[in-house]
């Protein structure tokens, strides 16, 4: 379907790719001090977009457009992408930001809609109600077939405890259910407020009879749910995925049905869609709907306001209430700060790969001249170093901030101007529940970036590629035995940095290695005498 409409002259031409709510649009329509174009084209192949994205100022799709890199380098005026929806999964984010073009989403606009659908999937899956309607519609009167179970009493385990996620377990106790949540975010003090049991998810898995994923597709998330996961459920467990289609393993989902393991599967989401022709939908197990999660009138006409509000706000200002990349900072400011971006994005990596707690409060202290500068973009840049293990490409600079506190997080920043000795130095401290890290990072004139210093340990790391960071007590043989060991694995040790705190008391080691190491190798490492703790890390 075509229709072209313009407002005033042809300025700025938004081009709508997937179908939106029209009552979701009229901020567009209404705008009168910009001179908009609207052209709501959807169903394109990805030849046909290529063509038609020429001369497009701003576009805005849902998740059935993919707007691939090829999209993006073969638009030649497009500088603002708007998601009508969550999910950012089928936006090159990293060919955008490449290009400058700022992303946005609708993160809330559909939170409600998308929680009351995994709810009726999880009953309708309880109660085999799409089974049961074919079945009558097909003219029998079968009672038998279609025993189901109750909810009430039984135990829901959330895996992804953001917006949606919590929205469900909300409606499943409800439900009377009993709720168990695993996020990396997850705190006990948020836990009990909310009335859930934080778990893990292998807890989720061994004790949960009916399983819901909220996470975004990333890296960490794909092929979350897999054999492995499957294997430790209880026989007759219920499965859900109303996120995103890849985060359960299909083939895996699949096996462990027809094995009898799991008792039924009810998905919204598939790895490939449109998913009409699919080896779930023959079984009779699995009920499942064509990604319908936010399509309701209210979702839908919500997330299009915002994505057409932050439309108009970028034209006229220059700024977004949701980004999901791109940083704007001052000219003058980004010459100060930038050659620090990379030093602080490490810093904040360093320690999301040495803390295993919810982070509850993160204080930066920037020493020496940078302290005569505004911090805040380092800041983004230290979060977003440290988010990324959880967000994935959805957490940017500009972002970092905003989902930190959004889970409760303090961020502290200090400043003063003199600095133990260097031109600069950035000092990264997090604390969760039970656990205190610390980093501090220059830049060394000619040499590039350093760490300096981790917990109280004095060093001198390039932090880039894998490392393995060893805390061991101050005997004679602990490095002997740590080399000799990773010999015996094959992994070979480029450079290495020890630190103590006095002799024969606590110390560290900071290996540089040339291959990434296994779970399997750091426990190997671990048995060693001497030797408390081992954590890989990769810059
Ligand atoms: N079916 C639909 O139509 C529909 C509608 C809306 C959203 N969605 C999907 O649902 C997802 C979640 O939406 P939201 O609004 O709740 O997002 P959100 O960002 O509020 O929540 C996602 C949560 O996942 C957590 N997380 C990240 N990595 C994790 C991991 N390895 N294990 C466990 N948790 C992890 C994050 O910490 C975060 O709290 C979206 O990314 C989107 O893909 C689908
Ligand atoms: O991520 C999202 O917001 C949902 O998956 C909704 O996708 P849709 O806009 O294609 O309905």
């Amino acid at each position: 379907m075509v229709t072209k409409e313009t407002t005033a002259t042809d300025v700025i031409k938004v081009f709508i790719a997937d179908p939106l709510s029209e009552d979701g649009i009229f901020p567009l329509r209404e705008e009168k001090d910009l001179n908009l174009e609207i052209i709501i084209d959807t169903g394109n192949s990805q030849e046909e977009l290529i063509q038609k994205i020429k001369g497009v100022d701003a576009l805005i799709v849902r998740s059935a457009t993919k707007v691939t890199r090829e999209v993006i380098e073969a638009a030649d005026k497009l500088k603002l992408i708007g998601r009508a929806g969550v999910g950012v999964d089928n936006i090159d984010l990293q060919a955008a930001t490449e290009r400058g073009i700022i992303v946005v989403n609708a993160p809330d606009g559909n939170t409600n809609s998308a929680a009351e659908h995994t709810i009726a999937m999880m009953t309708s899956l309880a109660r085999h109600i799409p089974q049961a309607y074919l079945s009558l519609k097909n003219g029998k009167w079968d009672r038998k077939s279609y025993v189901g179970v109750e909810l009430k009493n039984k135990t829901l385990g959330v895996i992804g405890f953001g917006r949606i996620g919590t929205e469900v377990a909300f409606r499943a106790k409800g439900q009377r259910m009993n709720v168990m949540a695993y996020d990396p975010f997850l705190t006990e003090e948020r836990a009990k407020e909310l009335g859930v049991t934080k778990a893990t998810v292998d807890e989720i898995c061994k004790e949960a009879d009916f399983i819901t994923v909220h996470t975004p597709l990333l890296p960490e998330t794909k092929n979350l749910i897999n054999k492995e996961k499957f294997a430790l459920m209880k026989p007759g467990v219920r499965i859900i995925n109303c996120a995103r289609g890849g985060i359960i393993n299909e083939d895996d989902l699949y096996d462990a049905i027809v094995e009898g393991k799991v008792a039924g599967a009810a998905l919204d989401v598939f790895v490939e869609e449109p998913a009409t022709d699919h080896k779930l939908l023959t079984l009779p197990q699995v009920i499942a709907t064509p990604h319908l999660g936010a399509s309701t009138v209210e979702a839908q006409e919500s997330v299009a306001i915002d994505v057409s509000k932050d439309i108009i706000k970028y034209f006229k200002t220059g700024t977004v209430t949701n980004p999901v990349n791109m940083p704007s900072i001052p000219k003058e400011l980004l010459a100060e700060v930038e050659p620090f971006f990379e030093l602080a994005e490490k810093l904040g990596s360093f320690l999301s790969q040495v803390t295993s707690e919810p982070l509850k409060e993160i204080n930066l202290f920037y020493a020496g001249e940078i302290a005569n500068f505004d911090v805040r973009p380092l800041t983004a840049n230290t979060l977003k170093g440290y988010l990324k293990k959880t967000h994935g490409e959805n957490v940017n600079d500009v972002n970092a901030r905003y989902l930190t506190e959004r889970v409760g997080v303090k961020i502290n920043e200090n400043k003063t101007t003199t600095a133990k000795g260097f031109t600069n130095l950035i000092t990264v401290e997090v604390k969760t529940a039970n656990e205190t890290h610390s980093v501090a990072g220059t830049l060394l004139n000619g040499l590039g970036a350093r760490i300096v210093k981790v917990e109280n340990f004095v060093v001198d790391v390039v932090p880039e590629g894998h490392l393995l960071y060893i805390k061991n007590i101050d005997k004679p043989g602990a490095i002997g035995r740590v080399a000799t060991k990773l010999a015996e694995k094959d992994i070979n040790i480029a450079t290495m940095q020890v630190g103590r705190e006095r002799v024969g008391g606590s110390a560290v080691m900071i290996l540089a290695i040339d291959n990434e190491v296994t779970s399997e190798d750091l426990a190997y490492v671990a048995t060693l005498e001497n030797i408390d703790e081992v954590k890989a890390i990769t810059l």
